[in-house]
């Protein structure tokens, strides 16, 4: 059965595909750096840290198949990728919270090479409205519909307290922008058509101890005691999942 809901685009890439293809990416610019011409689909899968078979299939959703013998020409994949993820053009980015992560963020070195260029800092707080951050002045958020359309601003970073960050996001979405990563630790209702990935560290943190947990107590890991994937233990027995 094809199961239309799980598939991004209308080409039918699976959203697991997707989300796998920056693993491959990446590692495919790491062997790139390091002058590797062809990849067999087991080194990306050890480099991606996904199984072999899993990444053929990826692939193949893209039209690449590899050589036998040779396996995938790197630079070649590294282009069908990034085109397939709209890599191959820039993206305005845009950060609103400029405290501790926001500013990390904005420091990050990382994302331009990637093509995310950050655009535009907000802050609502007069103390660092003016600040002069990685060659942006960070600018009042009362500016923020104006920006975002003077600027072709496409994706939002969220980086206020989660007490602020609807407002922002209903802010940002009337402002037209229809992507949003929120570190927010607040769950953003937004209409359908706006993508929200959200990202929380202290989550991945916590399912590291429900691990933790379970290797120190010795015992082997009930079927019924896996973390849901946000974290949380479910106790089927006590008819708290849903
Ligand atoms: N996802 C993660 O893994 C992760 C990790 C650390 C922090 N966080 C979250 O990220 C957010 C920021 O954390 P932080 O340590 O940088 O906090 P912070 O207090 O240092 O910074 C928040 C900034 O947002 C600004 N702000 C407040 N209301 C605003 C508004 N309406 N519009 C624009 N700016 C506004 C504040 O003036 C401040 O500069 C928090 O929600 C925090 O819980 C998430």
């Amino acid at each position: 059965m094809i199961r239309r809901t799980h598939h991004a685009r209308d080409r039918g890439i699976p959203d697991a595909t997707v989300a796998r293809l920056p693993l491959y990416l990446r590692a495919l610019n790491a062997l790139a750096e390091r002058g590797t011409l062809t990849v067999s689909s087991e080194e990306l899968a050890a480099a991606a840290g996904v199984n072999s078979a899993k990444v053929r299939k990826d692939l193949s959703h893209l039209g690449s198949y590899g050589t036998r013998g040779v396996g995938y020409d790197v630079q070649y994949l590294i282009y069908q990728i990034s085109r397939e993820l709209g890599l191959t053009q820039d993206w305005a980015v845009a950060i609103v919270g400029v405290g501790n992560l926001g500013r990390a963020l904005a420091n990050y070195g990382g994302f331009v090479s990637r093509g995310f260029r950050i655009a535009a800092l907000f802050d609502a707080d007069p103390a660092v409205v003016g600040e002069r951050i990685a060659g942006l002045v960070v600018e009042h958020v009362d500016a923020l519909e104006s920006v975002i359309k003077d600027r072709g601003i496409s994706i939002v970073v969220i980086a206020t307290p989660a007490s602020a960050a609807q407002d922002v996001c209903d802010r940002v979405i009337a402002a037209g922008v229809t992507s949003i990563l929120n570190f927010a630790p607040v769950v953003l209702a937004v209409p359908p058509e706006v993508n929200v990935r959200k990202v929380d560290l202290s989550i991945e943190l916590q399912i590291l101890a429900f691990h933790e947990q379970r290797k120190a107590n010795g015992g082997p890991i009930m079927a019924d005691q896996w973390p849901d994937e946000v974290g949380h233990v479910r106790e089927r027995s006590m008819g708290a999942g849903s």
